[in-house]
């Protein structure tokens, strides 16, 4: 499954967000949307999930034109985790993850022994079967993460939208929810801050500054302390790790002394 973002623009009302996105993410690839904050990150996923109808451009998915879609096709084939974690009732967390299985079904139709399995593992893989009974309401931030995580597992979509999917999880599930996304071996698109995080698991990346596309490229090609400096204004110093032969990046903040940089 393949996605084509070509010449995408978005404004709320007057105020012109994202301008002009082109990226594409290759059938398998594992893409990351970089940038600060208000850079635009989750806009042009809002608009490649239909959240958001862009003012112009197109959003082709395996060369389908993804905006006029229906509905349940786009849910049969994308998974979005999004930022917000709020979910309207109180559900029992094991009746979140079977709605991971709702676009697969028709009105009223009940869930079959495979949707139970599918549900029992999209737990497991998670980590959170011992939560299956617990109300969603109850959960602490990183809880209801997984959860949701869980519920995108569960609906089996070959291409995957995440924004800033571990942002409450603590660093062992943040790698455990990569590794377990990227062994998927599904089409990814992830909006990610962590810059390590990043080098370790995407492909290639993007990188916006105010709602424009700055740069794209491989992790060694955007992580470099030049590029850093400019998204960012931020010094760092960057290495390949030698076990993970990945970039890892050591940020140096404004109070390190001058010589020491
Ligand atoms: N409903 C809205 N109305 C007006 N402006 C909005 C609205 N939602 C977002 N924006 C603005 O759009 C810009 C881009 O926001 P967006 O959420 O896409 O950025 P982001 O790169 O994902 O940021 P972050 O890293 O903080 O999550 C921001 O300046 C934000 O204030």
């Amino acid at each position: 499954m393949k996605l084509q973002v070509e010449n995408v623009s978005f404004s709320y009302d007057e105020q012109k967000i994202i301008e002009d996105i082109r990226l594409h993410v290759k059938k398998g690839e594992f893409v990351g949307l970089l940038g600060p904050n208000g850079s635009g990150k989750s806009t042009i996923l809002k608009t490649v999930y239909r959240a958001l109808e862009p003012d112009a451009g197109d959003i082709l998915l395996d060369n389908e034109n993804l905006l006029s879609m229906k509905v349940k096709k786009i849910a049969r084939n994308i998974g979005v985790v999004g930022q917000e974690n709020s979910i309207p009732f109180d559900f029992k967390v094991e009746e979140i993850v079977a709605m991971g299985r709702n676009p697969y079904k028709k009105l009223f139709e009940g869930d079959t022994q495979v949707d139970k399995e599918i549900v029992t593992n999209a737990l497991k893989q998670t980590g959170i079967e011992d939560l299956a009974q617990r109300n969603y309401i109850q959960l602490s931030g990183g809880e209801k993460q997984r959860v949701l995580i869980a519920r995108v597992l569960a609906q089996q979509t070959n291409f995957l939208l995440l924004d800033e999917p571990t942002n409450h999880l603590d660093i062992y599930y943040q790698l455990q929810m990569f590794d377990l996304v990227k062994g998927l071996g599904v089409t990814v698109l992830a909006a990610i801050h962590d810059l390590n995080i990043a080098a370790l698991y995407c492909d290639r990346m993007y990188v916006l500054k105010e709602g424009r596309l700055y740069k794209a490229g491989t992790p060694e090609e955007i992580i470099t302390p030049e590029v850093i400096h400019e998204v960012y204004g931020i010094q760092v110093d960057v290495i390949i790790h030698p076990k993970t032969n990945k970039v890892s990046i050591t940020y140096l903040p404004k109070s390190l002394d001058k010589r020491e940089i």
